[in-house]
């Protein structure tokens, strides 16, 4: 049974949110209209990277966002990775991946862990402390945003705890393209699974950034990329392929985790 995917690879209306949720839904409608079952929206998608102006425009609770991913999800028929959204909480602003399932319930919040100092993250925002597991129609996933993606180990605990494809959301900008595709083709070989990359198109007052949305299959595969420009971006996917790859070489029952640890602890206390 194949998946189809669509990343809505849209221009964000900076600090615009109203502007955004119009763009939004006219994605998501196309979208729906070419048959997909799960879309995904960028990072930041309501507000951009208008941090400071947060206090004004992050969601209280990311309660208008969810509102907004439950009520497309139903309307439409899909499930939907609402990208993620300045979530204003009691302990500051978080940046949270949403994600609706068909009948639009919330099925997870997940808050991006390692803050992208470049992008001045670290002035404004708090970061999460928890997995972005969830699973939609019978397919186990993980979502991280963006910089996570830097960090190998951090979506290694996600493919160890079942995950088959990794969503990612992003505001990527256009000078780091290549780590970008690299940084994904990565991800996808190492933990054999589907990685499916939503970044933004267009530009903000600090960064032009580089869309190139990327559905990878799990041998590392590009099966559909983007240009620069803003689009809807359309794959099937296959979670068979998974567990073919899986099989062809054995990688998780392969590794060696106490060596790991036994070996670094000698290290480090002789270093
Ligand atoms: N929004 C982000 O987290 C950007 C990350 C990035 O550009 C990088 O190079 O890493």
């Amino acid at each position: 049974m194949t998946i189809r995917i669509a990343c809505l690879q849209l221009d964000i209306a900076f600090g615009d949110p109203q502007t955004n949720e119009q763009r939004a839904e006219t994605a998501v409608q196309s979208a729906a209209n070419e048959g997909a079952d799960i879309v995904v929206l960028p990072e930041l998608w309501t507000t951009g990277y208008d941090l400071t102006r947060l206090d004004e425009i992050a969601d209280d609770d990311a309660a208008r966002a969810k509102a907004f991913a439950s009520r497309l999800a139903q309307t439409y028929g899909v499930h939907f990775i609402a990208g993620s959204v300045a979530k204003k909480t009691a302990a500051g602003v978080t940046n949270t991946m949403i994600v609706a399932d068909r009948s639009g319930q919330i099925v997870s919040e997940y808050s991006k862990l390692h803050l992208f100092q470049l992008m001045d993250e670290h002035l404004y925002l708090q970061p999460g402390n928890a997995l972005g597991l969830f699973s939609l129609g019978g397919l186990s996933c993980a979502g991280v945003i963006c910089y996570d993606i830097r960090f190998p180990e951090w979506i290694r605990v996600h493919a160890l705890a079942g995950a088959e494809a990794l969503f990612v959301v992003a505001e990527w900008p256009l000078p780091r393209l290549h780590h970008w595709r690299t940084l994904l083709m990565a991800r996808a070989i190492e933990n054999q699974c589907y990685v499916i990359a939503c970044n933004r198109a267009g530009s903000d007052p600090n960064n032009v950034f580089a869309g190139h949305s990327l559905i990878i299959d799990p041998w590392g595969e590009i099966i559909a990329e983007a240009d620069e420009k803003p689009g809807v971006l359309l794959a099937d996917i296959d979670p068979a392929l998974v567990k073919e790859v899986r099989a062809r070489i054995p990688v998780f029952a392969d590794r060696r985790p106490r060596d790991y640890d036994e070996a670094a602890k000698k290290f480090f206390k002789t270093y």
